[in-house]
C-alpha cells in the first residue's frame, strides 16, 4: 500500500548524515517529506521557490562563529522568512573508509565549519594533511568511500548511514561544548509550522543604506534610532552600492518586556520606521 503524502516537505543541507538533518528531525521528526538541498543556498532556494515549505540552515557555531554563506544569502532580496530556531550540540568524528590507517591519511574533508572547529586537532594529529572545503560533512563522509588516502570530520551517524566507513577519533572539536544554531525558513512573515511557532521573543532585522544615501548615518545612529534591544550583530560586505566598505549589518533583537506591552509586530514596524527616517534602510527578516 502506497504511503499517504505528508503535508508539509523540510529542506536541508544533504546527504542525510548531516547535523542540518540532524537538526531539522529533531524539530519535525517523521511527520514531514524530507528535501536534499546540495549546499546552504540551495535550502534557501527550495523554500523561496515553494519546492519546500519550509528549511533548516545551520547560523551560528560556539567554536567558529557565524555560517558566512547563511549571511551571504540572507544579503539577498527575497529571501525566505525566519521562523524559528534549532540548537544542537556537535561532537565530531574522524572517519575513513574501513582499514585505512592514520598514517595513510593526506586529505581530511568536511564543511568549513567542521575544519573549523576542529582546528586544533588537525594541527596536532595531522600537521601535513591538506584540508579540503566541500559542501557538508556527510559529503565529505560519502566522498570518503572511495578515498583511500582520506578522512572526513562528521557526526558518528555518518559511520551507520554510509556503509563501510569506521571511527577513528571521536569528540575531535576544539572545545568539548559545541553546539550549532540552525534557522527555519518557511515562505512567509505568518506561515505557521509545527510543533507550533515560539511566542514572538525574537526577530531579524536587515540593515542597510542606499546606494545614493550620502553622506550616511554610522551604524551606531541606525541602532538608536532602532531603539530595540539587539542581542547579535552580524556583518556582510554590502554588494549593491558603488562604495567600496558599505556592510550589511544583521540584528537580532530579543523581546525584553515579556509581552506586557502587547503584541511586538507593531513595535518592531515602529523601529524599522525610525531607522527609514534616519536615513537608514530597514527590513524584517524573521519573527520566531
Ligand atoms: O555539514 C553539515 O553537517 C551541516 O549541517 C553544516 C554545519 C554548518 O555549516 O555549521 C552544521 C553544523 C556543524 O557546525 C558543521 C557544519
Amino acid at each position: 500500500m502506497q504511503e499517504p503524502k505528508k503535508a508539509l516537505t523540510v529542506a536541508f543541507l544533504g546527504p542525510l548524515g548531516t547535523y542540518s538533518h540532524q537538526a531539522a528531525y529533531d524539530r519535525f521528526g517523521s511527520s514531514v517529506e524530507y528535501h536534499e538541498s546540495g549546499t546552504i543556498t540551495d535550502v534557501f532556494e527550495a523554500v523561496a521557490s515553494k519546492t519546500a515549505h519550509a528549511g533548516v540552515v545551520p547560523q551560528e557555531n560556539s567554536i567558529f562563529g557565524s555560517v558566512i554563506e547563511t549571511y551571504d544569502t540572507l544579503r539577498r532580496q527575497n529571501v525566505p522568512a525566519i521562523r524559528g530556531e534549532i540548537v544542537l550540540e556537535v561532537q565530531h568524528c574522524l572517519l575513513a573508509r574501513r582499514g585505512v590507517k592514520h598514517e595513510d591519511i593526506r586529505y581530511i574533508k568536511s564543511h568549513e565549519q567542521a575544519l573549523g572547529q576542529c582546528r586544533g586537532f588537525l594541527a596536532q594529529n595531522f600537521p601535513n594533511a591538506s584540508l579540503e572545503k566541500v559542501a557538508s560533512t556527510a559529503a565529505a563522509a560519502e566522498a570518503v568511500l572511495t578515498s583511500p588516502d582520506s578522512a572526513a570530520i562528521c557526526s558518528k551517524l555518518c559511520a551507520t548511514v554510509f556503509d563501510g566507513l569506521e571511527i577513528l577519533f571521536e569528540g575531535i572539536q576544539d572545545r568539548n561544548s559545541n553546539f550549532t544554531r540552525f534557522y527555519v525558513l518557511s515562505t512567509t512573515l505568518d506561515s505557521e509550522l509545527p510543533p507550533s511557532t515560539l511566542g514572538q521573543t525574537r526577530c531579524l532585522v536587515r540593515l542597510s543604506w542606499g546606494a545614493e544615501n550620502k553622506p550616511s548615518p554610522s551604524i551606531a545612529q541606525l541602532l538608536t534610532a532602532l531603539g530595540l534591544s539587539v542581542s547579535r550583530l552580524d556583518r556582510r560586505p554590502q554588494l549593491d552600492g558603488t562604495l567600496p566598505f558599505r556592510d550589511v549589518y544583521f540584528a537580532e533583537l530579543a523581546r525584553e518586556d515579556g509581552g506586557a506591552n502587547g503584541p511586538w509586530m507593531p513595535h518592531i514596524e515602529r523601529a524599522i520606521e525610525r531607522v527609514r527616517e534616519s536615513g537608514g534602510k530597514a527590513e524584517l527578516l524573521g519573527i520566531w
